[in-house]
């Protein structure tokens, strides 16, 4: 069976996860891409690139934060919730300015440019989705847009730049997903495995 890890954030406690699983130190040396563990092919995958492996079944399962199967459109088995990397996904602009409220069209910078579209054309409200790649925080501070749709976590980022959450659109978590056409063929091997990460999870500290 095939796994594709995310490396970033949340890799660690990933990690510490399937540690847990298989009573085994877990870590990808520096380079390495693939190791393979009692039978498992573990890979180690950009955090946006899991979903693509496991929707093209490069990767029967893998771990990824929900934000990015919500703005991939992924078609992909949501098996678990692993609580980790838990953040949301918000509207956020110039603190005490909502200025852009009365605005006939809204100009929203974002790497989420999915979620953002969907969430304004459900309220109704046309807006210009401008794609930025990071720092999305600084796009309303130079004029670039008058607010932006990205994650928030601590709220750190916005605070430091004088900026403040101004509608939350989705709370996000790291899932455990898997390939639809694996989870028919592997069925046994992939089950065995979750009920080998929810038992982890009965004795996990929060
Ligand atoms: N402060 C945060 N910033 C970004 N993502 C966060 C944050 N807190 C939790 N997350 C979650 O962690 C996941 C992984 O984030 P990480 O920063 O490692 O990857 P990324 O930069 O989004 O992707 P990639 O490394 O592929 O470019 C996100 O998809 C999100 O679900
Ligand atoms: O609420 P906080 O805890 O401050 O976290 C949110 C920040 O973290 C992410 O950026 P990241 O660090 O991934 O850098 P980026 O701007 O290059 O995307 C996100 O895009 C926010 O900027």
């Amino acid at each position: 069976m095939k796994i594709a890890l995310p490396k970033g954030r949340i890799a660690e406690e990933v990690l510490e996860i399937f540690e847990q699983i298989f009573n085994e130190k877990f870590e990808f040396e520096s380079r390495k891409l693939v190791f393979e563990k009692s039978g498992f092919k573990f890979m180690n995958v950009r955090n946006w690139d899991v979903a693509t492996y496991v929707e093209k079944q490069a990767a029967d399962i893998g771990v990824v934060g929900f934000d990015v199967i919500t703005e991939l459109n992924s078609d992909v088995l949501e098996l678990f919730d692993l609580g980790l990397g838990k953040c949301r996904v918000s509207v956020a602009g110039i603190k005490g300015d909502d200025s852009y409220k009365n605005k006939t069209q809204i100009v929203v910078a974002t790497k989420l440019v999915n979620i953002a579209k969907n969430y304004f054309n459900q309220k109704g409200i046309p807006a210009k989705i401008i794609k930025l790649n990071g720092s999305i925080e600084l796009a309303p501070l130079v004029g670039l847009s008058d607010v932006i749709v990205d994650i928030v976590q601590t709220g750190g980022t916005l605070r430091e730049n004088g900026m403040e959450e101004k509608e939350v659109i989705m709370y996000s978590s790291a899932r455990l997903i898997a390939n639809k056409n694996s989870f028919i063929e592997k069925k046994k091997e992939i089950l065995d495995l979750l009920d080998r990460i929810k038992e982890v999870y009965k004795t996990r500290k929060k």
